[in-house]
Parts: structure tokens; C-alpha cells; sequence
């Protein structure tokens, strides 16, 4: 028996695209689906300036096949010297969407990153006056904390911190892990928002370290215990506009995946919407798919939903992904949910 869903076009509000070969090897898989998403800037170097967001946007737009529509919001990357007026241009001109704070040493390409948040004072100031959305990395980097306690301890000592000295700074809180996160949100008004993985919604700690170590599933923020993936599965099905989707589909070449010490980041890209519509029909919330992947995110970013349409379809028979792509010389790795997903795009 097959059964089809038609949703208005999802967006992804955290996306990772590289550069180069790996850009035009994984833009495909997000254009496929998605009609625009908000661009991580973590390059090397990193996306700092206006006219790096715009250089970039055109290496984007230069990298998209024929034919294909997609709409990349790009970020600019926080740092202790990022000029406030620049900003403030870039996010006039409609060329930026929103910038990405990274507490230094966080992760994948964060040594740029904020260290001392002191020096980013003013420009968060600024961007609370001119209405330009913060999206956080939300770890503390200390080595004393444990990983798996890095966001709740994050929340406290700096997230609360910086908006509680900056009143009116909107603030995504990217990828949230942990019931803590929720909660949080919860606690707040409509200027915060979080994002939330598809990684995060159906795997726990266990998945990724029980009888053996699955690289694959090794991201950051790290996937959690149980009782938090059930709290951001409860955020994502409940309807609440502040929480939606960002993948956080993190390309990495296999080899670097599956090392001594492998990259963080999970390649979720080709297989994002089936997963999360076989999960949101599993919690018997499928009605609340197309808010979480098409409405809450622009609402919170003040744009249109997007006029077109995707559809689903669920059959009898388990989709078929493919097990990795072709990036220039490297592969990437597509993320294995663990289970059969019967829903594909159609
Ligand atoms: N999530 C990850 O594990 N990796 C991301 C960086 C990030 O989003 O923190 C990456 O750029 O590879
Ligand atoms: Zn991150
Ligand atoms: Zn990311």
C-alpha cells in the first residue's frame, strides 16, 4: 500500500557545502530537495567578511547544475576582529541571512572562533539593533567539562550570558543534543530558536559506541543519551515554530571519516526527508512534518515559505540510498539511518 505526502519545499537552516570539488559533488543532493539553506561559513579560511559571503555565494551559484533552483542564505563566520560595519552591510544588502558564532576549538574548522566574548560585544549589539540572527555552536571547549556535558554547561555560562547582556539578539541555537536545549528554548520567547538534526532525532550514544565504534555516526555536538533524543524528538513532532530543521549535513571524504581519529560531521544531504518522514509517521506526527522542514524556519527568519511543493511517498519496499558518492578524488560517505526507510522524495 503506498501512501504520498505533499509539504511545501523544505529549507535547511544549517548546511554545510565546502568548497571546490566537494561543493559540486554534494550541492546536487540539497538542491534535489531543498529550496534554499542557510550556509555554514566554517571554510578554510573561514567566510568572515561580506565580500568573502559574496565571493562564495557565487562559487555556489557557479557549482549548481543547469536547471536546478536552490537559494543559498549564506553567514558570515564570527571572530574577535569581525567589523561590525561590514556586517551591517552585508546583512543591508540582503546579502547575509545571519552569523555563526563558534566558540574556538569547538569544532570542525572553529580555531578562528571566538575565545573571549568580550571582544565580540559590540557587534552582537549591533546585530540585535539591526535584527540579524546569531546562530550558535552552543559547546563550551574547557577541557575539564565532558563532551557529553559541553551544551548544558554552554548554556549556562555563555548562551545565557550573552543574551541576557544583549537584549533583542535573536538567537538560533544550532543543532541542540540534549534536553537541556529544549528546555531552554521552552523557557524563552520567540526570539530563540533551535535547530535539530536528523542524526540527533533517531540516534543515541549508544548506537554510535555499542559493539564497536561507528565513525559515521560520529558528529558534533556528540549524540547524547536516550532520554535526550527522546526530548528533542518530542520538540520536533510538537509543532512548536521555534524548533525546525537544520541537517547539518557535514560532508567529510570517507578516508577522513573512517580513521585513526575521524572527522566530526554526518552526510545526511541525500536521504534527510525520507528519514524524517518515516521517523515523524513512527511518532504519529506526520501532520506536523511540513512545519518543522518548511514553515517554522522562515518564520523565524522572517521569510516567505517557499510557493512550490515536495512529495513523499512511502511503499512496500525499503528505499534505496546510495552508499557514498563521488567528490573529485575522494568519496563521501551517505549516513546510514541504521534501519529500512520505506518514504523516498518522488
Ligand atoms: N557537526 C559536525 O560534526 N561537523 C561540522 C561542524 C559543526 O557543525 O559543528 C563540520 O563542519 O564538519
Ligand atoms: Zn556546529
Ligand atoms: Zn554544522
Amino acid at each position: 500500500m503506498s501512501q504520498s505526502l505533499t509539504i511545501s519545499r523544505p529549507d535547511d537552516w544549517h548546511l554545510h557545502l565546502r568548497d571546490g570539488a566537494m561543493l559540486k559533488a554534494v550541492l546536487p543532493e540539497t538542491a534535489r530537495h531543498f529550496g534554499r539553506a542557510i550556509i555554514m561559513p566554517n571554510l578554510v579560511p573561514p567566510v568572515v567578511t561580506g565580500s568573502d559571503a559574496a565571493a562564495y555565494r557565487d562559487r555556489i551559484m557557479a557549482a549548481l547544475p543547469d536547471g536546478m533552483g536552490f537559494e543559498p542564505l549564506m553567514t558570515l563566520y564570527l571572530t574577535e576582529d569581525t567589523d561590525a560595519d561590514d556586517l551591517a552591510a552585508a546583512h543591508a544588502s540582503g546579502l547575509i541571512k545571519a552569523v555563526k558564532l563558534y566558540p574556538a576549538g569547538a569544532t570542525t574548522n572553529s580555531a578562528s572562533g571566538v575565545a573571549n566574548f568580550d571582544k565580540v560585544r559590540g557587534v552582537l549589539e549591533k546585530m540585535a539593533e539591526i535584527g540579524l540572527p546569531l546562530c550558535v555552536h552552543g559547546e563550551v571547549t574547557d577541557s575539564d567539562i565532558d563532551i557529553f556535558d559541553r551544551e548544558a554547561v554552554f548554556i549556562d555560562r555563555v548562551l545565557d550570558p550573552i543574551r541576557k547582556a544583549t537584549p533583542g539578539l535573536r538567537v538560533v541555537m544550532e543543532h541542540i543534543t540534549t534536553k537541556n536545549g529544549v528546555d531552554y528554548v521552552l523557557a524563552n520567547a520567540f526570539d530563540l530558536g533551535a535547530t535539530i538534526t536528523v542524526q540527533h532525532l533517531i540516534l543515541d550514544r549508544n548506537d554510535m559506541l555499542v559493539g564497536g565504534m561507528r565513525p559515521h555516526y560520529y558528529c558534533l555536538p556528540i549524540l547524547k543519551r536516550a532520554e535526550h533524543r527522546e526530548a528533542l524528538l518530542s520538540a520536533a513532532t510538537s509543532g512548536d515554530a521555534r524548533f525546525f530543521l537544520g541537517t547539518d549535513s557535514a560532508p567529510h571524504p570517507t578516508h577522513a571519516k573512517e580513521a585513526e581519529c575521524c572527522s566530526a560531521g554526518c552526510f545526511t544531504a541525500p536521504n534527510a526527508l525520507s528519514i524524517l518522514a518515516q521517523t515523524f509517521e513512527k511518532a504519529g506526527a506526520l501532520d506536523k512534518l511540513e512545519g518543522f522542514t518548511s514553515h517554522h524556519g522562515p518564520a523565524f527568519y522572517g521569510l516567505p515559505v517557499n510557493s512550490d511543493t515536495l512529495t513523499l511517498t512511502k511503499s512496500d519496499s525499503a528505499t534505496q540510498f546510495p552508499a557514498r558518492i563521488d567528490a573529485g578524488d575522494d568519496t563521501v560517505t551517505v549516513f546510514d539511518p541504521g534501519f529500512p526507510v520505506y518514504w523516498d522524495v518522488t
